[in-house]
C-alpha cells in the first residue's frame, strides 16, 4: 500500500537528511506506529506519503503508483485515498459537527444525497450521534479528535495518516481515540500513525518502526518502544546497526512481512 525505496528527504542543502535511505513497505490493512524522538522524521514520513513534500533521492509507491514524480494535477487525486488525522485537530472553527465532516464531501463534488447519508454513518461510527449540531468549541478534546477522524475517513480513504494524533488528549481519551482507530483499521484501512507516546504503542502490540535521525533502526511487527539512547562519546552508527550485542534490536523488516 505505501512503499520507500531508498528515500532520502534534505531539507537544506548541507543539511542532515530529515529522512535517510529509508526503505520500508506497509501492506494493505497494516497498523504501523512511527516512533523516535522529536525531529527524527515521521512528519518527514508522512509529508512524503501526501505528496506535501518531495523526496530528495528514492522512490515513494503509494496504492501502486509511484509519486515521487507524479505531476502536480494529479496530486488531489493521491489525496482522495488517504485520510490525515493531527494533533491539533485542524477543524474549521465556524462550521458545526456535521458541516466539518460535510465539507471533506463537498470539497470531492459528492452529491447533496450521498453526504446526507454519509455524514450520519460516519459520525455514529466515532460516537458523535447527536453532537452535529455543536460547534467545534463546545466539545472536549477527544471529541474534536473523533470529528477529525470523521472528516478523514468519510470518503473511505484506504490510508489513514495520523500525525500524534493523542498528543493533545488525556490518557484515558487517548485510549478512546486508539480504539477508534483500531477499529477503522479493522475494516481495511491502512493506519500509519506518528507518536511519541510509549505507553500507547505498548499496549496496542502493532508493528513498530522507529526511527532515529532519519535512519530505520527497527521495525518489529509486534513491537514496544524501546528509547534507543545514542550516549555522549557512542558511535551512533554502531547503534543503527543494532550492534548492541543481543542482536534484539537491528532493523526486522522481514520479520512483519
Ligand atoms: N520544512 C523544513 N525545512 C527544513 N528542515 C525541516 C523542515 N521540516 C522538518 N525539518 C527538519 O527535518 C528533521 C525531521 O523533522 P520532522 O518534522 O520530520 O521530525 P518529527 O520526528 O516529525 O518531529 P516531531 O515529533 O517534533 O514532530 C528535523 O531536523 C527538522 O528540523
Amino acid at each position: 500500500m505505501i512503499r520507500l525505496d531508498r528515500v532520502s528527504k534534505v531539507y537544506t542543502r548541507g543539511a542532515r537528511p530529515a529522512l535517510d535511505r529509508v526503505s520500508l513497505e506497509v501492506e494493505r490493512g497494516e497498523f504501523l506506529f512511527l516512533v523516535g524522538a522529536s525531529g527524527s522524521g515521521k512528519s518527514t514520513f508522512l509529508r512524503l506519503v501526501l505528496r506535501e513534500e518531495s523526496a530528495t533521492s528514492g522512490r515513494v509507491y503509494v496504492a501502486g503508483r509511484e509519486i515521487t514524480a507524479l505531476s502536480q494535477w494529479k496530486v488531489p487525486s493521491l489525496r482522495r485515498q488517504i485520510g490525515v488525522v493531527f494533533q491539533d485537530f485542524r477543524l474549521l472553527p465556524n462550521k458545526t459537527v456535521f458541516d466539518n465532516v460535510a465539507f471533506a464531501q463537498q470539497v470531492i463534488g459528492k452529491p447533496q444525497h450521498a453526504i446526507a447519508r454519509d455524514v450520519p454513518e460516519v459520525l455514529e461510527l466515532v460516537k458523535l450521534a447527536g453532537k452535529e449540531r455543536r460547534m467545534p468549541h463546545e466539545l472536549s478534546g477527544g471529541e474534536q479528535q473523533r470529528v477529525a477522524i470523521a472528516r478523514a475517513i468519510v470518503n473511505r480513504p484506504a490510508i489513514l495518516l495520523a500525525d500524534e494524533p493523542t498528543g493533545n488528549l488525556d490518557p484515558t481519551t487517548s485510549a478512546g481515540i486508539m480504539t477508534l482507530l483500531e477499529r477503522i483499521n479493522r475494516t481495511g484501512t491502512t493506519v500509519v500513525m506518528a507518536t511519541h507516546d510509549e505507553v500507547i504503542v505498548n499496549q496496542m502490540r502493532k508493528r513498530v518502526v522507529q526511527l532515529v535521525d532519519g535512519e530505520v533502526v527497527r521495525d518489529e511487527a509486534s513491537g514496544a518502544y524501546e528509547k534507543v539512547h545514542i550516549a555522549e562519546g557512542e558511535d551512533p552508527d554502531r547503534v543503527r546497526a543494532g550492534s548492541d550485542g543481543d542482536g534484539e534490536h537491528g532493523p526486522t523488516a522481514e520479520a512483519a512481512s
